[in-house]
C-alpha cells in the first residue's frame, strides 16, 4: 500500500503554519512541527501496511482506514488517533486499542500512549445505531444533528458478535438459553429479557447476538439497539428539536428493542418516562426486548417503579462472573476460531488463572500477547506474557489472605474455624488444617514461620511437614488431589 493510502491527518489545523505565526512561534519551529507532522504521516502508513495484512481487508477497511491522525504531545507521548463516531472509536478502542499503541511504540518510541477518541470537530454527532442488521455493512456513519431520527435505519449490530462466538459454562448459560429463546421463538417469550452482570461479562455480547439471530430469523424485521446514554441523547435532541412525533413513533415502529447499560437512565426522570411508554407500546404489540444492566432492577435506586417493574417483568437473568474453566474456553475458542498463531498450553493456563477480572481483559491481555508476538516475530512465551502484559497481570493479582484461605478450607470440611489454631490433634481436623497449611504457602507469600503463627502460634518445622505431606498425597491420592484443586478454583475465582 502506497503511503498516501493511509489515514489522513485530522490535526493540520493545530500546526499549521497560520496558527503558529499567531502563537508568535518562529519559523523553525514550525518547519519542525511541520516535520514530524510528516513523519507521524510516514509512520502511521507503515503501520496501516502491516495492520491490513494482520487484520484483513474487511477489519482493516472498516475500522482502521476511517482513523484520522490527531496531534502528538511530545511532554506526555500522547498521540491522538480520532474516529468519526463514538459508536467507532468506542468499537477501536475495545478491540485494536492494545494493538495500536504496541504498533505505535515499536515504530516510534516518543509514543508512550495512543488515544483514541471521536473526532473533535464532530463530538455532537448522534450515534445512534439501529435498524435490520445488514450483512456487510456495518461501518458507523458520521450523521447530522439535524438528522437524529433519520438516522434510525443504519446498522449498528457488531458482527463478531454472535451466538456461535459466545462460549458458555455453569455461570451464563441459563442467560444464553433464555436469549436464544427470546431472539428465535416463534412468539416472543421470555420478553423483556433483563441480563444482569458485572462489566465485561458478556451482556453486550449476547444483546447484539439477540438482534443477529431476530434478523436471520425474521428477515426485514426492525431491530433497534442502542445505551440507554444514547437513548437520552437521542431524547434530548428530538425534544429541542421539537422532533418527539417523528422519534416516538420511529421508535415504536420496532420489532425488537435492545437497550444496553441501563443503568445509565437513573435520575432522567424525563427519558424514563419515554422509555416506560415505549416499552408498554410494544409489549402490547408482542415486540421483544431486551436490556442490560450491571445491576439488578431493584437496584437501579433513582428509577421510577412503573419502568423497574416492566424491565423486571420478563426474566432477569444473571451472567456470573466467568470461572477459571469458561476463562479457559473462552480463551480456546478464540485461538480456534480467530488465530492461527501457536499459543502454548501453559500461556493459556497461565492467563485464565490469573485474568480473572473480566473477560474483556482477559479476550484483551491474549490478542495484546498475539499482536505484540505477531509484530515483534517472537515466539508467544510465559515469558513473553509477563512481560508484555505487567498492568492486566498486576491489576488482577488479587491478595488471597490467610484467613480467606482458613474461612474457605473451614466450610469446605465443615469445620469450625477455631480449628485452625486449636491443638486438637483428631485426624479430621488435622488433615483440613494441614491443607490450609498448605494453600497458603502456595497462594499468599508468607513465610513458613509467619504461616505457623497464623495456625494457633505452630513452629515452622510443623508447616513444611503440612506442605510437603499435602503434595505428596496430591500425586498419590485422587480425591485429595481433587479436593486441593476444587479449593484452590473457589478461592483463585
Ligand atoms: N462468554 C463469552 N464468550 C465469548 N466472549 C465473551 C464472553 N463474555 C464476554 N466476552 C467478550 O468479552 C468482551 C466484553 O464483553 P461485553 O462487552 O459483552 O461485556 P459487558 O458485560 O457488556 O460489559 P460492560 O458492562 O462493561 O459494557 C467482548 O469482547 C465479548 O465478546
Amino acid at each position: 500500500m502506497g503511503r498516501t493510502g493511509a489515514g489522513s491527518l485530522a490535526g493540520n489545523k493545530a500546526v499549521s503554519q497560520g496558527e503558529l505565526a499567531r502563537n508568535g512561534m518562529n519559523d523553525k519551529a514550525s518547519e519542525m512541527m511541520e516535520e514530524e507532522r510528516e513523519a507521524l504521516a510516514a509512520d502511521w502508513a507503515d503501520i496501516c501496511v502491516g495492520l491490513r495484512k494482520d487484520l484483513g481487508q474487511q477489519l482493516y477497511g472498516q475500522w482502521i482506514r476511517p482513523v484520522e491522525l490527531g496531534n502528538f504531545c511530545r511532554e506526555t507521548g500522547t498521540l491522538d488517533l480520532y474516529l468519526p463516531t463514538e459508536f467507532s472509536a468506542n468499537w477501536v478502542n475495545d478491540r485494536f486499542a492494545d494493538r495500536l499503541s504496541l504498533a505505535w511504540k515499536i515504530a516510534r518510541s516518543e509514543v508512550r500512549n495512543v488515544r483514541i477518541s471521536v473526532h473533535p470537530g464532530r463530538r455532537k454527532l448522534p450515534d445512534i445505531h439501529v435498524g435490520p442488521a445488514a450483512a456487510n455493512d456495518h461501518t458507523p456513519q458520521p450523521t447530522n444533528p439535524a438528522d437524529a431520527i433519520a438516522e434510525l435505519g443504519s446498522a449498528g449490530l457488531d458482527p463478531s458478535l454472535t451466538f456461535a462466538t459466545f462460549v458458555t459454562g455453569e455461570g451464563n448459560v441459563l442467560a444464553y438459553n433464555a436469549a436464544q429463546r427470546m431472539a428465535a421463538s416463534e412468539t416472543p417469550q421470555f420478553s423483556p429479557l433483563y441480563l444482569k452482570a458485572a462489566t465485561g461479562q458478556g451482556k453486550t455480547h449476547l444483546l447484539h447476538a439477540i438482534g443477529h439471530q431476530f434478523a436471520a430469523a425474521k428477515p426485514g424485521s426492525r431491530i433497534f439497539y442502542c445505551s440507554a446514554e444514547r437513548f437520552m441523547v437521542e431524547f434530548v435532541q428530538a425534544l429541542r428539536q421539537n422532533q418527539m412525533i417523528e422519534f416516538k413513533s420511529r421508535l415504536r415502529g420496532f420489532d425488537m428493542l435492545l437497550v444496553d447499560d441501563i443503568q445509565f437512565i437513573i435520575g432522567k426522570a424525563s427519558a424514563q418516562e419515554e422509555l416506560l411508554y415505549t416499552i408498554d407500546a410494544l409489549l402490547a404489540e408482542g415486540k421483544r426486548l431486551g436490556f442490560a444492566a450491571d445491576r439488578a432492577p431493584q437496584a437501579l435506586d433513582g428509577v421510577e417503579p412503573r419502568l423497574l417493574s416492566r424491565l423486571s417483568m420478563g426474566l432477569v437473568a444473571d451472567i456470573q462472573a466467568a470461572d477459571i474453566d469458561l476463562r479457559r474456553k473462552i480463551l480456546e475458542h478464540r485461538l480456534t476460531r480467530f488465530t492461527s498463531n501457536d499459543v502454548p498450553d501453559d500461556v493459556i493456563e497461565f492467563l485464565a488463572r490469573t485474568i480473572s477480572r473480566n473477560v474483556r481483559e482477559l479476550v484483551g491481555g491474549l490478542n495484546k500477547l498475539i499482536a505484540y508476538a505477531q509484530l515483534t516475530g517472537q515466539p508467544v512465551s510465559l515469558n513473553l506474557a509477563e512481560e508484555q502484559l505487567t498492568d492486566i497481570l498486576s491489576a488482577n493479582r488479587r491478595r488471597i489472605t490467610i484467613d480467606e484461605i482458613q474461612r474457605t478450607v473451614c466450610q469446605f470440611y465443615r469445620l469450625d474455624r477455631s480449628e485452625m489454631a486449636s491443638k486438637r490433634r483428631a485426624r479430621a481436623v488435622v488433615r483440613p488444617r494441614q491443607v490450609a497449611m498448605y494453600l497458603a504457602k502456595v497462594l499468599t507469600p508468607r513465610s513458613y514461620p509467619e504461616i505457623g503463627r497464623k495456625f494457633g502460634g505452630r513452629d515452622h518445622s510443623t508447616v513444611i511437614h503440612a506442605v510437603r505431606l499435602i503434595e505428596d498425597l496430591r500425586a498419590r491420592d485422587a480425591d485429595m488431589d481433587g479436593d486441593v484443586r476444587s479449593l484452590l478454583r473457589q478461592l483463585e475465582s
